[in-house]
C-alpha cells in the first residue's frame, strides 16, 4: 500500500528519492536485520588493556564476540521478541525525534552492522540496496507461496545466515 500510495500510476522502477518517502518499507528492513541478522556475531574484538565490564573482568587481549542475534531477541529490550513487528520502529525512541539510530551512536538495541569504530563501513550502502531491491521486487512482482505453502523462517547458520528451507515462490510481473 506505501509503494502504491507513492508510486502512483507509474509503472517503473521505484526509485532512490521514492525510497525516502517509505518509512514502512524502512522499518520492514530494520525488522528483517533484527530478527534475522545476516551475521550472528561481529568479526572477534579484543580490548588492548584489562577491563571490567558488569563486574566481569574481559582480559587484555582476549577474544571478544559479541551476540548479535542474541542481542536484537533480548526481551528486556524487545517486546514480544520473537514476532516479525515492523511498526515497532515507528516508536520514536530517541528525544530528538529522528527515528531509529542503527549505528548504535545513541543507544544499542541491536547492532546487526556491529557499533563503534569498527562499524561495517557499507552499512549506509547496504540499507540503500536493501531497500531499494524489497521496494522494486514487491512493485515489479506478485509474489505468491508455492501450493500455498507457508514460508519457513528457520535458519541455518554458515559464516551468513540464511534459509534453512531455501524460499520457493512464484512470481508474476506486474507490468
Ligand atoms: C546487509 C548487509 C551487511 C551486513 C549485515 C554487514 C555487517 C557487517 C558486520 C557485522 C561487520 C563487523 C563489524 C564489527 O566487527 O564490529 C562488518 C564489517 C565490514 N563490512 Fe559489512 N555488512 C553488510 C554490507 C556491507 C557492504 C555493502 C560493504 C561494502 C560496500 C561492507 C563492508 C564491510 C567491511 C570492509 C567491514 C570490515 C570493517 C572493519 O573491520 O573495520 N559490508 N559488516
Amino acid at each position: 500500500m506505501e509503494i502504491k500510495r507513492v508510486m502512483g500510476d507509474v509503472k517503473e522502477m521505484v526509485k532512490e528519492d521514492d525510497l525516502q518517502k517509505m518509512p514502512y518499507l524502512k522499518a520492514v528492513i530494520l525488522e528483517g536485520l533484527r530478527r534475522h541478522p545476516p551475521l550472528r556475531f561481529l568479526m572477534p574484538h579484543a580490548v588492548t588493556e584489562d577491563a571490567v565490564l558488569n563486574g566481569y573482568l574481559v582480559p587484555r587481549n582476549g577474544t571478544v564476540n559479541f551476540m548479535v542475534g542474541d542481542i536484537g531477541l533480548d526481551e528486556k529490550v524487545w517486546e514480544d521478541p520473537l514476532s516479525f513487528k515492523p511498526e515497532r520502529f515507528f516508536r520514536v525512541d530517541n528525544k530528538d525525534g529522528e527515528g531509529f539510530d542503527i549505528s548504535g551512536s545513541k543507544e544499542i538495541k541491536m547492532m546487526p552492522f556491529g557499533a563503534g569504530r569498527r562499524i561495517c563501513p557499507g552499512y549506509a550502502l547496504a540499507m540503500l540496496h536493501l531497500e531499494y531491491f524489497v521496494a522494486n521486487l514487491v512493485w515489479n512482482f506478485e509474489w505468491k507461496a508455492v501450493n500455498g505453502d507457508d514460508v519457513n523462517m528457520e535458519e541455518k547458520h554458515e559464516f551468513s545466515v540464511r534459509m534453512k528451507y531455501p524460499l520457493q515462490a512464484l512470481i508474476f510481473p506486474r507490468f
